[in-house]
C-alpha cells in the first residue's frame, strides 16, 4: 500500500514519524507534501527513503491512501486539488470534517482517524469513524498499520468532539494544570519549579503504570491515597470547592468552536 501524507506540520510529521519508527509502513512507501516545502525536506532529511511529491495531485494520483493533515480550513482547497477514484481511500484527521462531509466531496472511500499526540510514543488512542462506502480491506489495512503505535477505538459522530476532547486536546489540557500545580507548588512551598517538575513527571509516569498494568481504577486510586484523618482528604476537599464547573465550560468551549468550525467549512 502506497501511503500519502498532505501537510506536515505537527500532524502530519507525528504520523510519519509513527508510520515508520513503529514498523506499520516503510518509508519508501510514503509520499508526503507541505504548503512549504522546507518542512517536508527536513522529514525528509530524517527519512531519506521518503517520497516529496510534487504537488497535491501528483500525490493523489500515487496514493492508494491519502491523510489530509492540514487546518480545517484548509481542506477545502487541499480536495479542489484532488482527483480520487473509488479504489482509493482519503483520511480526514480533523473532527468538524466529518466522514458524512468527505463522502459527499470526493469519489474515494473516506475514514476519519483523530490521533493523538501520544501515539508519537506509540500509546494513546487514535479515533475511528468509518464511510459508509469503506470495503473490509481498507478498514483492516488502517485498524492494522494504527495498531502498531496506537489503540484504535471506533467513535460515533455525535461523540467525536467530547472523545478527541480526551484523547487529543487531553494532554494539553491536563499539561496546562499540571503546569498549575508545580507554579502553585514553588509559590507555596518554595521548592524549585525544576524539582517540583521531575517530581511531577516521575509521578505522573509511575500514574500511568499503575493504569497500565490495571492494579487500580481512578475510584481505587482516590481511596487507597485518601487516608482517613489525613492530609490528602483535605486537599481534595479544598479542590472540589474550588474547582467549580471548569470542566464543564471547557467542554462547551470546545463545542462551541467545533459549531462555529463546522459552520464555516464548505467542502
Ligand atoms: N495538534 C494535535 O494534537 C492534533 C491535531 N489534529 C488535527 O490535525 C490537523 C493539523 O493540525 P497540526 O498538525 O497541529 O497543524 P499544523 O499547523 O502544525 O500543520 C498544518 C500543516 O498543513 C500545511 N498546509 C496548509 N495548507 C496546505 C496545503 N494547501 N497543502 C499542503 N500543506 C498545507 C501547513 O504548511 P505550512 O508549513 O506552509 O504552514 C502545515 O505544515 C488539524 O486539522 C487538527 O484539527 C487532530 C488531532 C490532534
Ligand atoms: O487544537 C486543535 O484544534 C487540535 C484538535 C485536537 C487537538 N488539537
Amino acid at each position: 500500500m502506497k501511503y500519502g501524507i498532505i501537510g506536515t506540520g505537527n500532524m502530519g510529521s507525528m504520523l510519519t514519524h509513527a508510520f515508520i519508527s513503529s514498523g506499520a509502513v516503510r518509508a519508501n512507501n510514503i509520499a508526503i507534501y507541505n504548503r512549504t516545502p522546507a518542512k517536508a525536506q527536513e522529514l525528509k532529511n530524517e527519512f531519506s527513503e521518503l517520497a516529496i511529491a510534487p504537488s497535491i495531485k501528483e500525490l493523489g494520483n500515487t496514493s492508494d491512501i491519502i491523510f489530509i493533515c492540514v487546518k480545517p480550513h484548509h481542506y477545502e482547497a487541499v480536495i479542489e486539488d484532488l482527483t480520487l477514484s473509488s479504489s482509493q481511500c482519503l483520511v480526514s484527521i480533523t473532527s468538524p470534517v466529518s466522514v458524512a462531509d468527505l463522502e459527499k466531496a470526493v469519489s474515494s472511500q473516506v475514514v476519519r482517524i483523530v490521533p493523538s499526540i501520544t501515539n508519537r510514543a506509540h500509546a494513546g488512542v487514535s479515533l475511528f469513524t468509518f464511510g459508509d462506502n469503506i470495503t473490509e480491506a481498507f478498514k483492516k489495512e488502517l485498524l492494522s498499520t494504527f495498531e502498531f503505535f496506537s489503540k484504535p477505538v471506533e467513535i460515533e459522530e455525535e461523540h467525536i468532539r467530547v472523545a478527541s476532547d480526551i484523547v487529543s486536546c487531553g494532554p494539553a489540557f491536563l499539561g496546562f494544570l499540571i503546569e498549575n500545580m508545580i507554579d502553585s507548588a514553588h509559590k507555596i512551598g518554595g521548592i524549585s519549579e525544576d524539582k517540583a517538575t521531575v517530581l511531577m513527571e516521575e509521578m505522573i509516569i509511575g500514574l500511568a503504570a499503575l493504569l497500565d498494568k490495571k492494579i487500580y481504577s481512578f475510584p481505587e486510586l482516590i481511596k487507597k491515597v485518601t487516608v482517613k484523618g489525613g492530609v490528602t482528604g483535605e486537599g481534595l476537599v479544598a479542590l472540589e470547592e474550588n474547582i467549580d464547573d471548569a470542566f464543564l465550560a471547557m467542554y462547551q468551549a470546545t463545542h462551541y468552536k467545533h459549531y462555529r468550525d463546522k459552520l464555516s467549512i464548505k467542502l
